[in-house]
């Protein structure tokens, strides 16, 4: 089928208006993939302003279907009745507030909001962005009711994305050369630092512990045989500089928001367009009892299959340390009232 007809009879829902909601929206419009984008916050007032200053940018923007994207404002129950459902939904850590009072605030959000959609459309597929993202889309799912395949989280997308950045620098190759993974947890949530003593978990030590470096390949070489000539790759710097790219940004700016709102973007035109790209993304892992990234094959019906990469032990060992921490923050979690 031709995906442009696919895609113009599409809605998305986005659950969230403020800074990652609107450039996941704006995203949606300047790559349209989707005949209308709704956008869903209980801030009326500036989901409305949102809506008005988004629907200027449609003026001379999206062909899907020949008339253009269309934005609007709506509720929760028009986003139960969407093809995907974005949420961006989530409070902003306070000042001396612990993960774990967060997570309560974030997961009495998402507890509500997904009861205010319900009934879903049978094929809604729930893409999970706000944070802790990879234990949100463990309730997501719960909450839900929806099949397993259609509830995730972007996961360590955004992380991979920024590693193949830096990486593509460094070896003076085009990032989309690069072929490579951060797994397991998404960086920006790290579950330590400032968590509350009781509820603090095992952590992952080596800053470099989450990239899959010995699968890492440029243009399908191993990265070894890349190097340019007389260099030394540090490793452990660059996995320590991927990770802390979103703190930087955080720390300047508020939020980060226009790369993982390209990056939804093109999740969303992965599902609605039944690409079949292959994405790290977070998702239900059976045999480790929680969400987190592996890559997974994304298509209409959300993840459709998991791929197993040919992790060394020292990765294996890392990722399985990575959900041991997820299954015990989603413990704590099960006790918040
Ligand atoms: N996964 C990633 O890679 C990534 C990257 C950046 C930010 N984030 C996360 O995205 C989330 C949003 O960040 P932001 O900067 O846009 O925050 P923000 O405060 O600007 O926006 C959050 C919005 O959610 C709304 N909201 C609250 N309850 C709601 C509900 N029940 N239904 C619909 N909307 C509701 C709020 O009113 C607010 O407008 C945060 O959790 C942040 O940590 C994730």
């Amino acid at each position: 089928m031709d995906p442009n007809v696919l895609s113009s009879r599409s809605r998305i829902a986005i659950l969230g208006a403020g800074s990652v909601g609107s450039s996941i929206a704006l995203c949606l419009i300047l790559n349209p993939v989707a005949s209308e984008v709704i956008l869903v916050d209980p801030k009326v007032e500036l989901r409305d302003a949102q809506v008005k200053d988004l629907g200027d940018a449609t003026t001379y923007h999206g062909a899907v279907g020949g008339g253009g994207v269309k934005i609007r404002s709506g509720t929760h129950k028009d986003a139960g009745q969407c093809d995907v459902i974005v949420i961006s939904a989530g409070a902003k850590q306070r000042h001396g507030e612990s993960r774990t009072d967060l997570l309560g605030r974030n997961l009495h959000i998402l507890r509500s909001a997904i009861n205010d959609m319900k009934p879903f459309r049978e094929d809604a597929v729930i893409l999970i962005v706000a944070n802790p993202v990879d234990v949100l889309t463990y309730f997501a799912r719960k909450f839900s009711g929806l099949p397993e395949g259609q509830v995730l989280g972007s996961g360590t997308f955004l992380d991979s994305a920024r590693l193949r950045g830096i990486l593509a620098e460094k070896l003076d190759v085009d990032a989309g050369s690069v072929d490579g993974y951060v797994l397991g947890e998404h960086g920006e949530t790290q579950m330590v630092g400032n968590i509350r003593s009781s509820c603090a978990r095992p952590r992952i030590n080596d800053a470099s512990a989450k990239v899959a470096w010995s699968c890492v390949t440029i243009g399908a070489v191993p990265l070894e045989q890349c190097l340019l000539p007389n260099t030394v790759l540090d490793r452990k710097a660059i996995a320590k500089e991927t990770r802390e790219k979103a703190g930087k940004i955080i720390q300047a700016k508020g939020a980060t928001a226009y790369g993982i709102g390209a990056l939804t973007g093109s999740i969303c035109k992965s599902i609605l367009f039944d690409q079949r790209n292959v994405r790290p993304i977070s998702h239900w892992i059976e045999e480790m009892e929680c969400c987190l990234s592996l890559p997974v094959v994304l298509g209409r019906k959300g993840v459709l299959r998991t791929l197993r990469m040919p992790l060394n032990e020292e990765e294996q060992a890392s990722l399985a340390e990575s959900a041991s921490a997820l299954r015990g923050f989603i413990s704590d979690a099960e006790k918040i009232p």
